[in-house]
């Protein structure tokens, strides 16, 4: 039998780093290395040492090979896809001038009103670039830089993503995928290029910025040996571009090419998301219209209040993460960070219609179901700003696949299934953005098309029996108008004023 050939496909998230030693030719995923990443700040600061995330790959990697019992020389590419929007600071050298912002920190939340102020409004900015800066874009971050900490504002001699930072690292060469790189605010996904009077408003120069491969797959260099020594790989194997964390998410699950909307994906890790691939390119304030890793097209609406905010209720209650029921009266909007879907950024949990009688487990209930239904309409607003009617029965009966490290707990599904009322898939394989990254580096290492090669996977491998299709439950249209009341009536309370 021919030796394997493996790629490693890595997710470098929010909260940890997950390599996945990937079979090149099935799919078949070999073993996944994590390793844990530290968020630290106060009140709406969230930042990571990217040194961390550098440490987390290479211990993640070495986990996974481990566990694979394979060597490093059977591996031919590598891919890093990763938290989006993160703004890292580097010297001359490459170093971090200082931690990275991440996209859940709420601190420029000043600094992305003024800048929607100035080009015109929201609709000026969805035209441009096919978002509307809210305090996740990256920006609006490196506006709070140069106003909060100008001394490393000044100092900084390129400007990356959590990704490419890595994929630098990987190859020493400075490059960005149209996907990640539509999370800015200073790509433009109309001219698929850096907007470079966006850039002159920023105080940025474009040789401070990556270069932007055609797809999250380009190989844009190969393994240098200080990278290879470091990861225990050969020197030389395939480097891909990589991509956003979503939009991998969508490569592993071979979406891409379909119809507008015809697969939405729920995601449910430290970010609640939805998104869906489309070849049309979205224009609606309503949602983010980021490009997908191959340029097309990812409308996307996420919140930053999703597993993370409910786990954190469960430790305040002593409670399990399952040891929850439906919440009945009392209704908790979780918005422990601030949140950006509604965009409330200076907003704060909220806890309603508690009684004697209501129970730890109901109070765990409503977070999750606060959670969900900020999730769930925010999936309803993306379809609207698509042009499709989400009480439609056809489009209301489209299946939702539920992805991310929630999309494994039991209370999730549960919730996400009653809240909707929609046919749920949780894939077979769990780790969807590894998976996306490993065929990511599978089309650097051997050509082809990356979601065609994730699709390819997924047929071949388990996968898709593994694929749990669970049928439809009634809407729980109660709790849905309950808990939409509460947030509709306290909106303002919430902004904190
Ligand atoms: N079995 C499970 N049940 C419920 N939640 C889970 C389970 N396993 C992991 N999680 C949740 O998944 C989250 C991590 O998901 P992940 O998608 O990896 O997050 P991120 O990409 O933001 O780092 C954790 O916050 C945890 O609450
Ligand atoms: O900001 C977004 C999407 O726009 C988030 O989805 C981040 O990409 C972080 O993702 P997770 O760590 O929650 O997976």
């Amino acid at each position: 039998m021919p030796p394997r050939t493996v790629v490693i496909g890595v997710d470098s998230s929010t909260q940890s780093t997950k390599a996945a030693v990937t079979d090149a030719e099935t799919g078949e995923l070999l073993a996944v290395g994590r390793a844990p990443h530290v968020v630290t700040g106060e009140g709406g600061a969230r930042e990571t040492d990217p040194e961390i995330w550098w440490r987390a790959l290479c211990d993640a990697v070495a986990a996974g090979l481990k566990e694979s019992g394979l060597s490093g020389s059977s591996v031919t590419g590598i891919a890093v896809a990763g938290q989006q929007h993160g703004l890292v600071v580097l010297d001359g050298s490459g170093r971090p001038l200082r931690p990275a912002l991440l996209w859940n920190d709420t601190r420029s939340a000043p600094q992305a009103s003024a800048l929607v102020a100035e080009l015109g409004g929201p609709e000026a900015w969805t035209a441009r670039t096919g978002t509307v800066p809210v305090a996740s874009m990256t920006a609006t971050k490196w506006r709070w830089l140069r106003e909060n900490d100008p001394a490393n504002a000044e100092a900084t001699a390129a400007v990356r993503l959590p990704h490419d930072f890595l994929t630098e690292r990987l190859a020493g060469v400075a490059a960005t995928d149209p996907g990640d790189a539509s999370g800015t605010c200073w790509y433009s996904t109309e001219t698929g290029a850096y907007d470079p009077d966006l850039l002159d408003r920023l105080g940025l120069d474009a040789s401070m910025l990556p270069e932007v491969a055609a797809t999250g797959g380009t190989r844009i260099g190969s393994l240098t040996e200080s990278a290879a020594e470091a990861l225990g790989l050969p020197a030389g194997i395939a480097v891909a571009a990589g991509t956003g964390d979503n939009m991998s998410a969508a490569v592993g699950l071979g979406l891409g090419g379909a119809g507008l909307l015809d697969h939405p994906v729920l995601s449910l890790g430290t970010s609640g998301t939805v998104f869906a691939a489309s070849r049309t390119r979205p224009a609606s304030t309503a949602l983010s219209g980021f490009a997908a890793a191959d340029g097309t097209y990812l409308p996307l609406a996420c919140t930053l209040n999703c597993t993370l905010a409910v786990d954190k209720v469960a430790s305040l209650l002593g409670l399990h993460r399952d040891d929850a029921t439906p919440g009945g009266e009392a209704v908790l909007l979780p918005y422990l960070d601030g949140e950006r879907t509604p965009d409330l950024p200076t907003s704060a949990g909220l806890l309603t219609g508690l009684r004697h009688d209501t129970t730890p487990q109901q109070l765990l209930g409503a977070a999750y179901e606060g959670a969900a239904f900020t999730v769930l309409r925010a999936l309803d607003e993306l379809l609207r700003a698509c042009g499709l009617d989400p009480a439609d029965p056809e489009v209301a009966s489209r299946p939702l696949r539920l992805i991310g490290g929630g999309a494994q707990g039991r209370t999730w599904v549960e919730t996400v299934r009653r809240l909707s009322g929609r046919p749920l898939i949780v894939p077979g394989s769990g780790e969807l953005v590894a998976l996306g990254a490993a065929a990511l580096a599978a089309s650097a290492a051997g050509g082809g098309d990356p979601v065609a090669i994730a699709t390819r996977w997924n047929a071949r491998s388990d996968n898709a029996d593994a694929d749990a299709g669970l049928p439809p439950l009634e809407r729980d249209t109660e709790t849905w108008e309950r808990v939409g009341s509460v947030l509709d009536r306290a909106a303002q309370p919430l902004l904190g004023g």
